[in-house]
């Protein structure tokens, strides 16, 4: 798949790297407040084998507070300019404003990651006119409250309903398909028992014929099951990284960037020595 002038090969499940830059963020404590820190953690993650680095500058974990444009223009451009300069690797915008897609993508970004798919007003028509692959996440409701009572008829049929009717929008604002990555968006709006149903259905979002992208690194999924915290998720988001890499996901988006390309690199193996000549 190509990201403005690079080429990811998504034939096997390739890894993400988080940069969050904002103050409460989930699970960093904002610590990325400064470039130079952005950048030193993107550097690590580079090395370790990230294919894409994903900046955000709106914590979207549940009960977030909105944050201005101007605010996350401030946090995530200096990051995405300085990141592009210095590194090879494609650097992922995650936003819902349009005109802060449109800077980020002036600045570098090859890949907008919106967690609302391109529903906010002038969303679509910016993405369109950036003209660089675009992630469509499922979220219901909002983060101020998408966890208060989350419900479906069948979380894997609603949630493809919703994907393929953006699918469909982002083809009337001219977004072509090539240009199109899903995501079933874990932990929003969906409870524990959702989410593990979500995971078992992978197979079923694949069969859209879309590149996948999971992201439930340190989540309430591994939380819940563990009664740990955030900083204790690493075995579990291992877990579950190896379970989605095995399902089909391509694009494991991860806080722990070295240990899950290695846990990768093991499930690639035993597909490559397991599976030949099939
Ligand atoms: N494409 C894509 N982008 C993402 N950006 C984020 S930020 C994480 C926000 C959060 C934190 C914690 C919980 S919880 N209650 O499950 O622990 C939910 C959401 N995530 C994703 C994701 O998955 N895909």
């Amino acid at each position: 798949m190509n990201f403005k002038n690079q080429t990811v090969d998504l034939t096997r499940p390739v890894v993400m790297g988080i940069i969050n830059t904002t103050p409460d963020s989930f699970s960093d404590g904002g610590r990325f407040n400064s470039v130079d820190a952005a950048i030193d953690r993107c550097a690590a993650m580079v090395q370790a084998g990230a294919a894409f680095i994903d900046v955000g500058g709106e914590s979207t974990r549940p009960g977030a507070p909105l944050v201005s444009f101007d605010e996350e223009l401030e946090r995530v451009i200096p990051v995405i300019e300085a990141l592009s300069d210095r590194f090879d690797t494609v650097v992922s915008v995650d936003t819902s404003k349009p005109q802060v897609m449109r800077q980020a993508v002036s600045a570098g970004a090859a890949l907008i990651n919106d967690v609302r798919a391109l529903q906010e007003p002038g969303a679509l028509d910016a993405a369109a006119e950036c003209n660089v692959p675009v992630c469509l996440m499922h979220m219901q409701g909002a983060p101020e409250t998408m966890q208060n009572a989350p419900s479906y008829n069948d979380v894997i049929s609603d949630v493809q309903a919703f994907l393929s009717a953006r699918i469909a929008a982002c083809s009337d604002a001219g977004i072509h398909k090539s240009n199109i990555i899903l995501d079933p968006g874990f932990g929003f709006g969906k409870t524990l028992a959702h989410n593990y149903q979500l995971l078992a259905g992978l197979g079923r979002l694949q069969e859209m014929g879309y590149p996948l992208l999971v992201g439930m690194s340190r989540k309430s999924m591994v939380g819940n099951v563990l009664n740990n915290s955030i900083n204790e998720r690493l075995a579990g988001s291992l877990a579950l990284a190896t379970i989605a890499a095995q399902a089909g996901a391509q694009i494991i988006r991860v806080h722990d960037v070295q240990e899950t390309v290695d846990v990768i690199a093991i499930v690639n193996a035993y597909r490559d020595y397991t599976l030949k000549g099939e």
